[in-house]
């Protein structure tokens, strides 16, 4: 990664940002910027190109045009390997739990990355390593106390609802501690009552101290950003707190056509 420009408010910057498949312009100079500490959300009608700016940020995509810069450095070429070990994490909008493991082992996978006692180590069992997993599973313990998942700590994740999963997927990225957690619609296939618990979780998370990145059609879940991006046709319409977004008459347009 190569240092470009440092703006200490802004965790990641989105510039000038341009992609297009088979000759179709899906995003076009989208600049963006996602404020350290605060919940930053996309919003668009469907097909405004949020998952393709998405996958930009996580890096399953890299841009055609525009760089992503995070802590200041490039990691538009960066892999979605590396993005995690420095912190990018990413949900999924169908969520990705590791089905044949407990819940409770899901969340030492996703304590991987804090782990420093290397392959051979583990392999042989040495003490460097057993330490390393007590902590992890310490630390597993106390994420599954902090998002209420300890009565179903032994079951296997892929035997639970989708709600259960989405909880557990979201856990195992906050167990990490990364820096900026990206969601990507992470209320869909939640009931009310769900949501709710997600909307709370997200609240918190954020007053802990961590930097959210928030792509959803939820709008009841949208109010807990503190500020939202509106994509239409690829490009950045409208930015700004919430009710602002909602009253905005270009907004409106873009999803009523009024
Ligand atoms: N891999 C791809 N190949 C070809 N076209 C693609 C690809 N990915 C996305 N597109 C097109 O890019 C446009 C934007 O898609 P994208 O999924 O980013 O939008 P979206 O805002 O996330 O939509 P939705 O809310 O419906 O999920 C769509 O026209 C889509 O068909």
């Amino acid at each position: 990664m190569t240092a470009v420009d440092i703006d200490t408010n802004a965790m990641l910057q989105l510039r000038r940002i341009s992609k297009g498949f088979f000759g179709l312009s899906v995003l076009r100079d989208v600049t963006l910027d996602i404020g350290k500490g605060g919940i930053t959300g996309l919003i668009g009608p469907n097909g405004a190109g949020k998952s393709t700016l998405f996958n930009i940020v996580s890096g399953f995509l890299t841009p055609d045009q525009g760089d992503v810069l995070y802590h200041g450095a490039s990691i538009a070429r960066a892999s979605v390997a590396e993005r995690s070990r420095e912190g990018l994490v990413r949900t999924f909008q169908t969520p990705q739990v590791f089905a044949h493991l407990s819940v409770r082992d899901n969340l030492i996978a996703g304590c991987h990355k804090l782990g420093t006692s290397g392959f051979l180590a583990n392999l042989f069992g040495l003490p460097s390593s057993r330490a390393e997993r007590r902590r992890m599973a310490a630390l597993a313990d106390a994420t599954l106390a902090r998002f209420g998942l300890g009565d179903i700590a032994q079951i296997r994740a892929g035997d639970l609802p989708v709600g259960q999963q989405r909880l557990i997927e979201l856990a195992r990225a906050a167990v990490g501690e990364p820096d900026i957690l990206c969601l990507d619609e992470p209320s869909s296939g939640l009931n009310a009552e769900e949501t709710e618990q997600l909307r709370q979780m997200l609240v918190r998370l954020n007053r802990e101290g961590m930097t959210i990145f928030l792509v959803s059609h939820d709008m009841d879940l949208m109010g807990v950003s503190s500020d939202v991006n509106v994509l239409c046709f690829g490009e950045i319409i409208a930015r700004g707190d919430f009710a602002a977004i909602q009253a905005d008459p270009r907004v409106r347009e873009a999803y009523l056509g009024a």
